[in-house]
């Protein structure tokens, strides 16, 4: 036999207020629902103003024919007065249209027709409670967020903890020492501030990597880190995809739409290649991040959000302020503070343990794990000016696992250009490949030392054929391969000191076969390096 289950304590479940001015309809629906609902009852909207001053409900069912005033009348009353309490009106189908005209003014949650049938009058009902006690839940939450309720506080600090294990500076790879040590560190500090921040760099250095880092060091980090790239859509398109649309608000909205700003509330929005915007765009940017608000294309009202802008951009924006391509005001908003992030090239320390790290990551998603690099390999990749960055390292080093069978890679498995030292087409056209920043002297250095490196790939290492070729005396050479750590004299290796000219025969200690030179030439190099 079933257990007999408490009766519960009428005082404990959810009120209804019915209001109907024919007492027969009144107690029909009272018998419907009473068995789960505290149901009270009035027979006219002055009756019901009363009870309901006496002690809030949680639904208030209310019919649309009553003498005096229409029921749709009475409940934007009861919104104004009692706007917790859920609102149902129940007619015949002769009112519809004063009904529907009226639906938004009196924010009714369902509207019930007669006859009813009572199973739907309970389900009405009961939806009515449920959609009442989520309101109800939602409310408490934002109000113990507002006062910053210890238990949720705990909570999001847990979150934002499992998040920066997930992600934090220490994945930006870099030497000890490196120039992007600073950088982090400042992007570490400026994080906890809701300051815009500005990242300068070519493409492929590693803003993007940077602006989720700082994401995540903030207080928003829980939050979400969404980007867009404003270079890859026309104007139109790029402000619906961050504003978002309306319905019908042009050829093609076929439903709303909600823009990267809205989903980005309580987040993080990543602005790449900012730079690149047209002036019209720019004003309606500006207007957002001045007003807190963004407004769907199409739709009348706008929606208050509130994101941290990060904004990238390869180009060096105050220069293009200057030129006037870009707007001054916009600039001041969005650069509160910059970062710039060197090119590969120029931090050529970090070139070792970010390709180190990346053949692991590129070898795990290809599904080959445990590879290594073969040293002549390291010694390519250091050769190399890598106009791409280091997402031309990353695709170099994926095309190199793809095609090689063996678990340590050597040099052949990369492209030409990367075996030979020689750079492809420089960064988007943009640069030649060479320092865009620096002293004078530190840029002339840079081309200095490159022009140097190229020189001792194409003679094969031979010093005597280099110095003839850039016009200098091998104690000069020597000097220079010094200066810029390319090695001094490297320590012939067994079997290679195949000279065949007179010249070679002279120069025969430097005259080795040069993989086994590049070889030797990596070692002294990372060695260099790696020594504090
Ligand atoms: N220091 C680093 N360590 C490891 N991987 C890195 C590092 N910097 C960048 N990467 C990787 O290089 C690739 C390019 O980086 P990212 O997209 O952040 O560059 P970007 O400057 O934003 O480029 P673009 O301007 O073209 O969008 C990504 O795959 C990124 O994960």
């Amino acid at each position: 036999m079933k257990p007999l289950s408490p009766s519960p304590d009428p005082d404990e479940l959810p009120s209804v207020l019915l209001v109907d001015d024919e007492p027969r309809s009144l107690d029909a629906m009272r018998r419907t629902l009473e068995e789960d609902f505290r149901v009270l009852t009035a027979g006219s909207a002055a009756d019901a103003r009363r009870l309901l001053e006496a002690e809030p409900v949680d639904v208030i069912l209310c019919d649309q024919r009553m003498p005096g005033q229409s029921g749709v009348d009475f409940l934007k009353d009861a919104r104004l007065h009692w706007p917790e309490a859920v609102r149902i009106v129940i007619s015949g189908y002769t009112d519809s249209e004063d009904i529907i005209a009226g639906i938004n003014d009196a924010g009714i949650f369902q509207y019930l027709l007669k006859p009813w049938v009572p199973d739907h009058l309970l389900a009405t009902v009961r939806q009515a409670v449920e959609a009442r006690t989520l309101r109800h839940g939602l409310d408490r939450l934002e109000l113990d967020l507002r006062a910053g309720n210890p238990a949720l506080r705990a909570r999001r600090a847990e979150r934002q903890r499992e998040v920066r294990a997930s992600f934090d500076f220490q994945r930006i790879e870099r030497a000890p020492g490196s120039p992007l040590d600073g950088i982090c560190e400042l992007a570490a500090r400026v994080a906890r501030y809701d300051l815009p921040v500005l990242v300068l760099g070519e493409s492929g250095t590693g803003k993007e990597l940077l602006a989720r880092a700082i994401h995540v060091a903030s207080p928003r980090a829980t939050g979400p880190f969404v980007v867009e790239n404003c270079a890859a859509l026309a104007d139109t398109l790029l402000e619906s995809e961050l504003f978002g649309h309306k319905r019908g608000a042009f050829t093609g909205a076929f439903e709303d739409h909600v823009g990267l700003f809205q989903r980005a509330h309580g987040g993080t929005v990543f602005l790449d290649e900012i730079g690149e915007t047209s002036p019209a765009f720019q004003v309606k940017l500006l207007r957002v991040l001045q007003e807190g608000e963004v407004r769907p294309v199409g739709a009348s009202r706008a929606v208050a959000v509130d994101v941290r802008v990060v904004a990238a951009t390869h180009r060096q924006l105050a220069d293009e302020v200057r030129a006037g391509r870009f707007r001054q005001d916009l600039y001041y908003r969005i650069a509160g503070v910059t970062l710039q992030v060197p090119p590969l090239r120029e931090r050529p320390g970090d070139i070792v343990p970010i390709a180190t790290r990346l053949l692991d990551t590129v070898g795990r998603e290809l599904g080959r794990s445990g590879l290594c690099f073969g040293p002549d390999a390291l010694a390519c990749l250091l050769a190399y000016p890598w106009p791409g960055n280091i997402r031309e390292l990353r695709n170099e080093i994926a095309r190199a696992i793809a095609l090689s069978d063996d678990d340590t890679l050597d040099a052949h498995a990369f492209s030409a250009a990367v075996l030979h030292g020689q750079a492809g087409p420089s960064n988007g056209g943009r640069d030649n490949g060479l320092p865009a920043n620096g002293t004078l002297q530190e840029r002339l250095d840079a081309i200095e030392a490159r022009l140097l490196r190229e020189a001792l790939l194409r003679q094969r290492w031979n010093k005597t054929r280099v110095a003839d070729e850039l016009g200098l005396s091998r104690v000069g050479l020597r000097a220079k391969m010094q200066r810029f750590g390319l090695g001094d004299k490297p320590a012939r290796l067994p079997g290679h000191a195949d000279a065949t000219d007179a010249a070679d025969a002279a120069d025969a200690n430097d005259a080795v076969d040069s993989m086994d030179t590049i070889d030797t030439m990596a070692a002294i190099d990372i060695a260099d390096r790696s020594s504090p």
